[in-house]
């Protein structure tokens, strides 16, 4: 990658950020950003350079190229340090990077600086022993070429890994005022650190009382409530928390937690004054109706609170749908159904649209149910909802079947449609060892993970060949995948694979390409299961000469349209009212999760930061792999790839690297 590739050609539907939270970042734990695909977009303030090691844990290993970018801000105005000070913290910050085991990795580092400024573009040289790229013009389009540098990734997974050394927070606001507002960026809130002794940090959420001061507090109507008073079991405690990892040393760090979810002693609404409602957005997922019933359910049984709506049709239904009252009695059977009794839409997001129509309606508790996208957007209302100072709680409820939510334990749906999925194997099963050279294909959902057929396969153990968006792989040749299917018809004379939409679509040829984007702006799978399929059938005819008997099953759309199974009902149940306590409680600005088994109110930058991936150094692809048989069909360029990732000093610390699935890196080839 060069400098010239900052040029190339990006719409403005691929410009997602993060980066507008700069000026009001307080460290590097909370700087770590990310965008589709899991881009780490550092913000490193000068003072914070002897922390990138931390840098290095949450993001590296995936990045190859590094960029720096330099403002120098002459105006003074919002700098009481002078610049030559700044000079040298930035020069600190840069070299302690550069030879951080997280600096030294990467293939190139550019450097940008005012592009008249020559002296600072041969001070940069030196110090990164690299040569550097002065990007020419003002400041402002240098911003936007690193927008473009962070989207020119294969696959749309973006390559870059951006630091920005900021000497002035005021420049930057001015930045925001100009340009940013034209990409459609929003100021969003400082998130909430709580720190306390041995490295215990709360992440925490929100609070409406954070920017409306003296509200009134009221007691929990629940000390009234009949179920809870059998159990004596009332609230939780203020200070409960959630710890993020659970796999400890006798030495680690407390590390990161998040505030546990549940009913608390003081209320923030009356009751009567509550006027709640419930929206669902993005694709369909088994259990969205179960948590509308919830939400209801138990608003009005534990809360007394006899006003919800629900918003037809998605973001956009709040300005151009009609509303319908929910009451328990409306809801009470719609769990065992599938979709979403609200129906739903992709696109249609209009900020000061939806807020308008949440103020002019008078609504005070706002419950979005929906996927990654659903959870940003909401994030963008509760700061339009913070910045006019309205005292209403918004809440979201994460629902993916793909499972491609960071920090939770897994989202609602997936168990359901994963189960589904075992219908679809079992017949292509059936089909397969019921012919002569028989292969069932199975094609399922997972549009960027492949936890779906990860956890499909692992249940079914009727597979052979499993293939993820993760996981790269070649058809021809040695090791490749034609070569397995000829050897696994050989042994035992039929063969299942089971396949993720997002799979190799970069193997596609250009003539079977007609992907774009839908209304939501994510890009729309060509079907990739089809043209395996003609590709493996052509191979063995024209090539091998050789009958083989394919059956094409694609069951995307059934396996998501199903009821949520019983553990999923009881799951949204939990998140449901985990919702509700924390809306009542005055929380806002939070997603509930399962974190560790436990329900918390995580914010939603965490939730917002990178997209869940299944990891293939991890324990559990081992897993898969040694269910199935297959090879790992890395290349051997992409299998160096791989063995040259390096593990983090600590385990611990990473995620990806701690027993389990969860996960927060990709892998960039
Ligand atoms: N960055 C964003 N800012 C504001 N709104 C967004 C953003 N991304 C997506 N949305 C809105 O969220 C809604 C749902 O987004 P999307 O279609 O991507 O589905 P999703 O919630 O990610 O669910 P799925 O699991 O089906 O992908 C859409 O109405 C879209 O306009
Ligand atoms: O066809 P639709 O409704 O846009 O949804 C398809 C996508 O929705 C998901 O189910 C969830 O994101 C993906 O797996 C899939 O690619
Ligand atoms: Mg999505």
């Amino acid at each position: 990658m060069s400098v010239v590739d900052f040029h190339c050609s990006v719409g403005p539907e691929d410009l997602y950020t993060s980066v507008d939270q700069h000026f009001a970042l307080p460290s590097i734990y909370a700087a770590v950003w990310s965008k589709i695909g899991g881009t780490g977009f550092v913000l490193l303030r000068p003072f914070d350079c002897y922390q990138s090691g931390v840098v290095d844990r949450r993001v590296g290993g995936a990045r190859r190229i590094c960029v720096f970018v330099y403002f120098r801000y002459s105006g003074g105005e919002c700098s009481s340090v002078p610049f030559e000070l700044l000079d040298l913290s930035f020069r600190a910050a840069l070299l302690s990077f550069a030879v951080s085991p997280c600096g030294s990795r990467f293939e190139q580092v550019v450097g940008a600086v005012p592009w008249w400024n020559l002296y600072e573009v041969l001070q940069l040289a030196l110090v990164v022993r690299q040569p550097v790229k002065p990007l020419r013009s003002d400041r402002v389009s240098q911003l936007v070429y690193i927008w473009y540098c962070i989207n020119t990734g294969r696959r749309g997974m973006p390559r870059a890994f951006v630091v920005l050394v900021l000497d002035s927070f005021g420049l930057l606001k001015g930045l925001r005022n100009g340009s940013f507002a034209t990409m459609g960026l929003e100021c969003k809130s400082m998130p909430k650190i709580v720190t306390g002794a041995h490295g215990y940090v709360l992440e925490d959420v929100p609070h409406l009382s954070d920017y409306i001061p003296n509200l009134p507090v009221y007691p929990n109507p629940l000390e009234d409530n009949p179920a809870y008073s059998a159990v004596r079991q009332y609230f939780v405690h203020v200070d409960d928390s959630v710890p993020e990892k659970v796999v400890v040393h006798k030495d680690s760090p407390r590390g990161v937690h998040f505030r546990r979810a549940g009913p608390r002693e003081k209320v923030y609404f009356e009751s009567e004054d509550v006027n709640a409602c419930i929206v669902t957005c993005g694709g369909l997922c088994p259990g969205l109706n179960t948590v509308i019933r919830e939400i209801v359910c138990g608003l009005h049984h534990m809360y007394g609170v006899k006003r919800v709506i629900g918003i037809n049709g998605g973001y956009r239904g709040f300005y151009s749908k009609n509303t319908v009252s929910l009451t328990p009695n409306s809801v009470n059977d719609i769990h065992k159904r599938g979709g979403t009794i609200l129906g739903t839409s992709r696109g249609g997001h209009d900020t000061k649209k939806i807020v308008d129509s949440i103020q002019d309606r008078g609504i005070n508790q706002v419950y979005i149910i929906g996927g990654d996208g659903t959870q940003k957007g909401a994030a963008v209302i509760f700061e339009e909802v913070k910045r006019r100072g309205l005292k209403v709680a918004v809440a979201g409820i994460p629902k993916t079947i793909d499972n491609d939510i960071p920090v939770i334990d897994k989202s609602f749906g997936f168990d359901s449609a994963v189960e589904e999925a075992q219908r679809a194997i079992n017949a292509a099963h059936v089909e397969a060892t019921s012919i002569e050279n028989g292969i069932g294909f199975v094609k399922l959902m997972g549009r960027y993970s492949g936890f779906i057929v990860l956890y499909a396969t692992l249940a079914s153990r009727d597979v052979d060949c499993c293939l993820i968006p993760e996981s790269p792989f070649y058809l021809e040749g040695p090791g490749g995948l034609f070569e397995y299917i000829e050897k696994r018809l050989k042994e035992q004379g039929h063969m299942v694979i089971v396949m993720a939409e997002g799979a190799g679509q970069e193997l596609l040829s250009e003539d079977f390409q007609t992907a774009t984007h839908d209304a939501s702006g994510n890009k729309l799978l060509d079907d990739c299961g089809l043209w395996m399929c003609r590709r493996i059938k052509d191979y063995f005819s024209k090539k091998k000469k050789m009958a083989i008997n394919l059956k094409y099953i694609d069951p995307t759309y059934m396996i998501r349209a199903i009821p949520s199974n019983a553990s999923d009902n009881v799951y949204c149940t939990l998140l449901a009212q985990s919702a509700v306590h924390g809306a009542m409680a005055g929380f806002t600005g939070f997603t509930v999760g399962l974190v560790n088994g436990r329900q918390t109110y995580i914010p939603f930058y965490r939730i917002n930061e990178v997209r869940n991936h299944v990891i293939i150094t991890d324990r559990m692809w081992a897993r898969l792999l040694s269910s199935t048989n297959q090879p790992s069909f890395l290349s051997p360029k992409q299998a160096n790839v791989v063995a040259e990732m390096e593990h983090p000093d600590t385990q611990l610390l990473d995620d990806s690297f701690a027993d389990g699935e969860k996960v927060i890196k990709d892998i960039t080839f």
